[in-house]
């Protein structure tokens, strides 16, 4: 269902980011995108969902290429990007934004249903401002809500555990596997042992390209060994 050709970016000072980096991810898969930090992670999210464009390479969505296409034209499409740090939209309610992101009205039980899935009453929160007065946890469950609410063919989630007690971080796994379990294509960006375990395949990104990509039961294993030997991706170069 999305299949990047060859991806590469560079920054506008020509500082490589990703180099050549091709991957296809099938629909209905749980994939998770891990590595080293700087390694070029929540650039190849940005460059799917259409925040930044390629500087090479080809992206194929569903047999289109979107290479060309803006944010809003993909988001069309079926690809939503749930942000590392949640945006906040002063004078938007909770109801206003679910609304927004389903792109209809929802009734009191389906706001109810997505709030409750990522641990939140909706009586409570439904009328709320999305301002400073919610926690960081908080919005990071509404932003999660909000992904739910896109029913989107394919979500990405850039290190959505961040912030997030013990209890909401139960409720995000749970979110997961509801997706998967409608058969919705989902990419996560994280380092969290817990959310690797339940990947359908791994994908290791670092210095700018695909070091290990294959089933959670291969990559699994060898990740934990080169978490325990400190991992660096230029280790080669430096021998
Ligand atoms: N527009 C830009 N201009 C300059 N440097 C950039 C730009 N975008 C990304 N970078 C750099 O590219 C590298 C990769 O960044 P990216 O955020 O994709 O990494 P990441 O793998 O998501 O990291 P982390 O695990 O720390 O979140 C970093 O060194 C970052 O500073």
């Amino acid at each position: 269902m999305l299949e990047l050709k060859g991806i590469s970016f560079q920054t506008p000072e020509r500082r490589e980011i990703l180099n050549e980096v091709g991957l296809r991810l099938e629909k209905g898969k749980f994939i998770v995108v891990t590595g080293p930090n700087g390694g070029g992670k929540t650039t190849l999210a940005k460059l799917i969902s259409g925040i930044e464009k390629p500087s090479g390479g080809r992206i194929v969505f569903d047999g289109r290429d979107i290479t060309d296409m803006d944010i809003t034209q993909r988001a069309r499409l079926g690809i939503c990007y749930a942000f590392q740090q949640p945006v906040r939209f002063k004078g938007l309610t909770v109801r206003d934004i679910l609304e927004l992101a389903a792109g209809r009205f929802l009734r009191e039980e389906e706001l109810c249903g997505y709030l409750m899935e990522v641990g939140l009453c909706a009586q409570d929160y439904m009328g709320r401002e999305i301002d400073a007065s919610l926690s960081g946890g908080e919005i990071k469950r509404i932003e999660i809500a909000t992904a739910l609410a896109r029913e989107a063919k394919l979500t990405i989630f850039d290190e959505p555990e961040a912030g997030i007690d013990l209890w909401s971080f139960n409720s995000l796994i749970g979110v997961f596997q509801a997706l998967r379990k409608k058969g919705k294509s989902v990419m996560v960006i994280s380092h969290q042992e817990r959310i690797l375990a339940i990947a359908d395949e791994i994908v290791v990104l670092a210095d700018g390209k695909v070091v290990r990509h294959g089933p959670k039961a291969e990559v699994f294993p060898t990740l934990l060994g080169e978490q325990k030997q400190s991992f660096c991706p230029r280790q080669e170069e430096r021998i």
